[in-house]
């Protein structure tokens, strides 16, 4: 770490291999015979699909929407942005939506809803982390790596103002802040 933050390990690497490898066998087996579109959600996503991603033994397509609603805040806004739309046509196709978390599940339920519109032939969530004490909003997540209570979460693709994505577990960051 560069500056004074606190941080404390929450998943370590191995953890996240081990797991990352269950969730891919799961998808394998439930998506067999098809070939889905992986949908990561930038840029949270970039480390979780790239290992997710190589531990699917399906045929995939992969492409990425660009979501905003956090900023440089560490709470989220409520207001989604949609910084830049998938490029493959998901019309008639399963989707599988990859996020790195689930917070309050704005983003996510704001995404289902925009997928929908497109007519796939299914859309479902594969999240690693899930935040569930905290959500605002219902989201039916059909994947989930790991469940964790509140405290803000950095690494693996996680960021604070866009620093920590590069570590190579999840931490927590400030945790005397959060309570845990
Ligand atoms: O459930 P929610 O409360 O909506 O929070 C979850 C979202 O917040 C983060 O994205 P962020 O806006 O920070 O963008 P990023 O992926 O570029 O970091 C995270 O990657 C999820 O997309
Ligand atoms: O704990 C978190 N860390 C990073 N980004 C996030 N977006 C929602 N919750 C978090
Ligand atoms: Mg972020």
């Amino acid at each position: 770490m560069s500056d004074n933050s606190q941080i404390k390990v929450v998943f370590s690497p191995e953890e996240i291999q081990r797991r990352v490898r269950e969730l891919a066998e799961q998808i394998t087996s439930d998506f067999a015979g098809q070939e889905p579109i992986m949908l990561g959600v930038l840029k949270g996503c970039f480390i979780f699909l790239s290992d997710l991603v190589r531990q699917v033994d399906l045929p995939l397509e992969i492409d990425f929407v660009r979501l905003a609603s956090y900023g440089s805040s560490d709470t989220s806004s409520g207001r989604v942005q949609l910084v830049k739309a998938p490029e493959i046509s998901i019309k008639g196709r399963p989707v599988l939506v990859v996020e790195d978390i689930i917070d309050t599940g704005n983003t996510l339920k704001w995404l289902v809803e925009y997928l929908e519109g497109m007519q796939p032939s299914s859309v479902n969530l594969c999240v690693l982390v899930d935040k569930a004490e905290r959500r605002e909003v219902e989201v039916e997540v059909d994947y989930v790596g790991f469940k964790v209570p509140d405290g803000f979460l950095v690494g693996y693709g996680l960021d604070f103002d866009e620093r920590f994505r590069f570590l190579p577990g999840i931490y927590e960051l400030n945790p005397q802040r959060g309570g845990a």
